[in-house]
């Protein structure tokens, strides 16, 4: 079993589609282990996304991100990781494979719905930073 870090963010939070993303978490036979809709501190934001301190999109994306509430989602399952990765489709929507969540709902690849950590390393590093052990199942 693994666990990783998905996360609604403001753009999917504000166009109400937490509930279709659950139901597809859901029907994929995750588990949820942990669930909040919380607004990120700046902080969180840039610890979060620390690799792309030196992008020029950085500053924009962290106020995006800190810009209205997001779902955090602590999910576990088989090969979740790569799974809940898969169900997201590529960061660019235009090069998401059809019935992903990023092909069906996300515009720009700045705000394109969802985040999952991308390896077991960043899956740990995540979980801590928005779940203290106590709120995981
Ligand atoms: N060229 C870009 N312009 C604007 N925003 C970008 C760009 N590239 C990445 N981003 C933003 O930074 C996030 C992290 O980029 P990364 O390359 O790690 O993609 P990802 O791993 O698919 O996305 P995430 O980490 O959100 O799951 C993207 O999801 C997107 O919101």
């Amino acid at each position: 079993m693994e666990r990783t870090f998905a996360m609604i963010k403001p753009d999917g939070v504000r166009r109400g589609l937490t509930p279709e993303i659950l139901a597809r978490i859901a029907r994929k036979g995750y588990r949820v282990v942990g669930l909040k809709q919380m607004v990120i501190s700046r902080e969180t934001a840039e610890s979060h996304y620390g690799e792309h301190r030196e992008r020029p999109f950085f500053g924009e994306l962290v106020s995006f991100i800190t810009g209205g509430p997001v779902v955090a989602i602590a999910l576990e399952g088989e090969n979740a990781i790569a799974g809940w990765r898969g169900m997201m489709g590529a960061t660019n929507p235009a090069n998401a494979a059809p019935g992903t969540i990023r092909a069906d709902f996300a515009t720009t690849t700045g705000e394109n719905v969802t985040h999952g950590s991308d390896s077991s390393e960043s899956a740990e590093r995540e979980l801590g930073l928005f779940f203290r052990p106590e709120e995981l199942l």
